[in-house]
C-alpha cells in the first residue's frame, strides 16, 4: 500500500541533513548556553519536547523542563525562553501559550507553517516547512525538529542518518507483527521516543500499546506482560531487563542504533501493523492533523499571561 505517511517516513534521512545545515545557519536562533528553557507542544511535539528537554540537561547544556502547552501552569516559574514545537502552528493550546507569553518570555518557534498563528506570535522562528507532511499522524517533521535541536547541542547527525537509512531498507521480524500489546521503553532523553513510539502505534494501528522509563517497567507494568507482548528499548537495555522481561514469555528488542533511528524503525511497524489489521495509516481514528478548540480550552490567553507573569 502507497501510503503518505510511509513517503514521509521514507523521506526522515534527508530532511535530517538539511536539519543539520539548517541547526549550524540559524545556531543564533537556538537557545544559547545555560538559558533556562521552557520546551512545549501536544501529541507528538510534547513527546519530541520531553526527548530535547532530558537531552539538553544531561548535556550540561542550561536548565530545560518539559510541559504540554495545555498545562502551562508550572511556566510561571520564570523561564529565559520558551520553545514550542508545532508542525501546524494552529493547535489551540499552543497559540494560547504564546499568546500569553507575548512580552513577557522570549519565546522560539519551530513549525512547518512560519505564517501560522503561532509563527505569527513568535519572537523568533525556525522554518521546518521542508519537512511538513500531509499525513495527520506526524513522523518525518518531529524526528527533524529533534534532529534539528540535538545538532543545535553538538550533537553529529551523521550515524543517526546512515542509521535511518538502514532501517527504511531492513526487513521487520514477522514476529513483531503478530504481537497483541507493545511497551516501549526508554532510558534518559529516550523515554520521551519511547512514549511517541507508542503513541504512533496507537494512533496509526490502534493498538495496545504503553512507554515507561525502562527500569520503571519492573515495578508493576510487568504485570501485563505475556506470550503476546514486545517489550523494546529505544536504545541499550538496562543491564538485567531482557531476562527478566523473556521470563514472562514476551518478546524482548532493544536498539544499538541511534534512538531517532529506531523511533523510525517503530513508525515502520506502526505502518505495517495498521496495513496487516486492514487499516489505512493515513486515515488514523478519531483523530485529526491539528486539533484547534472553540472556547472549551482554557486558560484564555489573558490568563495564560497572568500565569507567566506570576
Ligand atoms: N494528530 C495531531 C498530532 O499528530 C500532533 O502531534 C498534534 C500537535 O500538532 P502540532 O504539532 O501541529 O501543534 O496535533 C494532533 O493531535
Amino acid at each position: 500500500m502507497s501510503t503518505h505517511v510511509g513517503a514521509e517516513i521514507a523521506g526522515q534521512p534527508d530532511c535530517w541533513r538539511r536539519a543539520a545545515e539548517l541547526a549550524h545557519r540559524d545556531a543564533a536562533l537556538l537557545p544559547a548556553r545555560g538559558e533556562r528553557v521552557a520546551v512545549v507542544g501536544c501529541g507528538t511535539s510534547y513527546f519530541i519536547a520531553r526527548a530535547y528537554a532530558a537531552l539538553r540537561e544531561s548535556l550540561g547544556a542550561g536548565e530545560t523542563d518539559a510541559f504540554p502547552a495545555s498545562d502551562s501552569t508550572p511556566l510561571g516559574r520564570g523561564y529565559d525562553r520558551i520553545v514550542a514545537l508545532t508542525r501546524s502552528g494552529t493547535t489551540t493550546e499552543v497559540v494560547q501559550l504564546l499568546a500569553g507569553a507575548a512580552g513577557a518570555v522570549p519565546t522560539l518557534v519551530l513549525t512547518g507553517v512560519p505564517d501560522s498563528p503561532a509563527g505569527q506570535l513568535a519572537d523568533r522562528v525556525l522554518d521546518l516547512g521542508f519537512a511538513d507532511e500531509r499525513s495527520v499522524v506526524q513522523t518525518r517533521f518531529a524526528t527533524t525538529a529533534l534532529q534539528l535541536l540535538r545538532a543545535g547541542l553538538g550533537v553529529d547527525l551523521t550515524s543517526a542518518i546512515a542509521d535511518a537509512e538502514l532501517v527504511l531498507y531492513e526487513r521487520l521480524p514477522a514476529a513483531w507483527e503478530r504481537r497483541g500489546q507493545f511497551t516501549f521503553l526508554g532510558t534518559g532523553w529516550t523515554v520521551g521516543l519511547a512514549d511517541e513510539a507508542a503513541l504512533k502505534l496507537r494512533e496509526v494501528a490502534r493498538a495496545w500499546t504503553e512507554s515507561y522509563a525502562a527500569m520503571e517497567y519492573r515495578h508493576g507494568p510487568i504485570s501485563i506482560s505475556d506470550r503476546s507482548s514486545l517489550v523494546w528499548c529505544l536504545g541499550p537495555a538496562p543491564s538485567g531487563l531482557k531476562d527478566e522481561v523473556e521470563s514472562t514469555g514476551a518478546l524482548f528488542a532493544a536498539d544499538a542504533i541511534d534512538p531517532v533511528a529506531a523511533l523510525v524503525r517503530a513508525q515502520r511497524l506502526a505502518v505495517a501493523l495498521a496495513v496487516r489489521r486492514g487499516l489505512n495509516p493515513d486515515r488514523p481514528r478519531n483523530v485529526s492533523r491539528s486539533v484547534i478548540l472553540s472556547g472549551a480550552f482554557r486558560p484564555t490567553a489573558a490568563e495564560a499571561a497572568r500565569i507567566l507573569r506570576a
